[in-house]
């Protein structure tokens, strides 16, 4: 991939001069097109965008693709699916498209195939799964699984945590499916309240096989579990291991059989595709996890084959860019309406900041613009009676992807009409506002004094002109599903490719880890702490003493 510094393109200027240029053009102004929506949506399977709510013109449009271009993202684009080592900081290929690739042509790594690998693990995925869904794999006491637990954290939970919620519809009825991820006693304690050791499994989920949270729960959960089997060969019916590091998967005293391997060109939070997606296939089932693997895969092709201008990743990419670096928002809202999608921002959450939040250059220098948004949401209508508010009137332009499905997997009375009519009617009132016309008109109307209406009508104002994307989906099935998360996950490579940062590395959570590390000795004695400066000295000794 090259180094290229954005701002110094002749597309990045021209679109600092559109943006003040263009300042009082309003989006509502820009449906003086009749074809407007037409030019401005995509329909892919059963995907359609709709990102004509944003202020966005043909030249803006046409200036972010010369960005693309300019920017080389069709040659990162492409190294990126052909196994180069583009995560250059760890000297690692990023391939989290091989394990999706179901039109299975070999992708190579240092010369080697991947997929014959790939695809030995799935076919062990997909006997291990159709044994426990179908009750066939018994505990130790020869009964069949009731219970799922995933031990794992970040990408090692999140992922599966997301797609299980999401595709909740189609989980087997005679299993329940529980995730324990933080190093809080109350995560694994609790958990095990809900469960019966003859008849749960445990997935102990790290690439790693090093992470301090999930080695402790694992450590936890197979105590609780000894002291109920009392033999430690009853380990072996009751304990998975999904990882990269088989080594330290043994000495966990895990049967090698047991594991499920992956390897270190897959990226934590791109890993749900992996062996890291066992407890996804043996709750959906694994026909279930292949149609989502499929989902991704098309919209990978997609990707890969699509001219920018018609390439929903792409787009997307550089609508978020215009509306950071241009538009200067600095957050994202994610907002499914969809109640199963819950935990969906919180998966892109890591996908985007833990990817996109870095300020040192491909070229290690540091960045003189914006990278990475922050990215939150919640599902409707739940955030409408809760943080709309600041969406609508507040000062920070906030960018809002709305999410809904056509088709509901519960379709109770009126829920799914009214549910889709807030879909609809946020993003109108998000591009047309109300004016102070408007607002007056309506005071007089129901009859308020002059002086009430000056008191009341500022308040009572929506500027509107705030962008939206709307992804209007037929159903959240496992194959849309799927698309979906890939579309996501290819936004945000596109973004990093033109931030010319690096994507696929996370040195930003280690500093924590490891101060971590030194003070938990200083947490087990009784000594009085002096080695940190005063505030934490003072915090950890008032900790000792509170515990006294
Ligand atoms: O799967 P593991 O090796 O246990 O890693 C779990 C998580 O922890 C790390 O700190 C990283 O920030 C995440 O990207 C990763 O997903």
């Amino acid at each position: 991939m090259k180094n290229i510094n954005p701002t110094t393109t002749e597309a990045w200027k021209k679109l600092q001069s559109l943006a003040e240029q263009k300042k009082t053009t309003t989006i509502q102004s820009l449906f003086a097109n009749p074809s407007r929506y037409k030019d401005y949506s995509i329909q892919f399977e059963d995907i359609l965008l709709d990102f004509s709510k944003n202020r966005l013109d043909d030249e803006v449009f046409k200036t972010l693709m010369d960005l693309a271009k300019e920017t080389e993202l069709k040659s990162a684009i492409e190294a990126m699916f052909s196994g180069e080592a583009i995560n250059q900081t760890e000297n690692r290929a990023v391939l989290h498209t091989a394990l999706r690739n179901r039109s299975n042509t070999p992708v190579k790594v240092d010369g080697k195939d991947v997929m014959p690998d790939v695809n030995a693990v799935l076919e062990q995925m997909k006997k291990f799964a159709d044994q426990v869904s179908s009750g066939k794999w018994k505990g130790y006491t020869d009964k069949p699984i009731k219970s799922l637990v995933n031990i794992g954290i970040g990408g090692s939970d999140l992922g599966p945590v997301m797609v299980t919620e999401a595709l909740k519809p189609y989980q087997n009825e005679n299993l329940d499916i529980h995730f324990v991820s933080n190093v809080d006693g109350t995560h694994i304690a609790e958990t095990l309240k809900k469960v019966d050791p003859e008849t749960t499994l445990f997935f102990i989920a790290s690439k790693t096989f090093t992470t301090q949270e999930t080695m402790t729960n694992a450590h936890s959960a197979r105590k609780w579990f000894l002291e109920n089997a009392k033999d430690e060969e009853a380990i072996a019916k009751h304990f998975v291991a999904l990882s990269t590091n088989g080594e330290a998967v043994k000495e966990f005293g895990i049967d090698p059989n047991n594991m499920f391997a992956f390897w270190d060109w897959v990226g934590g939070r791109y890993s749900l595709w992996s062996a890291i997606g066992l407890p996804i296939a043996c709750a959906i089932g694994f026909d279930n996890f292949e149609k989502l693997l499929e989902g991704a895969h098309a919209m990978d092709k997609h990707f890969r084959e699509s001219d920018f201008g018609e390439n929903i990743p792409v787009i997307l990419a550089l609508i978020g860019l215009w509306n950071t670096n241009f538009l200067g928002a600095a957050s994202e809202a994610i907002l499914p309406y969809d109640q199963y999608m819950h935990r969906f921002a919180a998966y892109f959450q890591q996908g985007n900041m833990e990817s996109n939040g870095k300020y040192v250059t491909r070229n290690n220098q540091k960045v003189d613009y914006t990278t990475g948004p922050i990215i939150w949401g919640e599902p409707g209508t739940n955030g409408q009676h809760a943080f709309y508010q600041l969406i609508h009137q507040g000062t920070q332009l906030i960018p809002c992807d709305f999410i809904a499905p056509a088709i509901s997997h519960n379709p109770v009375g009126d829920h799914h009409v009214k549910l889709l009519s807030n879909f609809f009617a946020q993003t109108e009132a998000l591009m047309n506002g109300k004016s102070l016309e408007e607002v007056k008109a309506e005071l007089e109307k129901a009859g308020k004094s002059k002086e009430e209406i000056e008191k009341l009508a500022p308040h009572k104002v929506f500027e509107g002109n705030r962008p939206t994307n709307s992804i209007l989906v037929k159903k959240i099935d496992p194959f849309t599903l799927g698309a979906l998360v890939a579309m996501y996950e290819h936004k945000i490579f596109a973004q990093g490719v033109i931030w010319n940062i690096f994507s696929f590395d996370q040195w930003g959570v280690e500093l924590g880890k490891i101060l971590a590390k030194k003070i938990l000795p200083e947490l087990e004695n009784d000594d009085t702490i002096n080695s940190h400066d005063s505030s934490t000295n003072g915090l950890i000794n008032a900790f000792k003493e509170m515990r006294k």
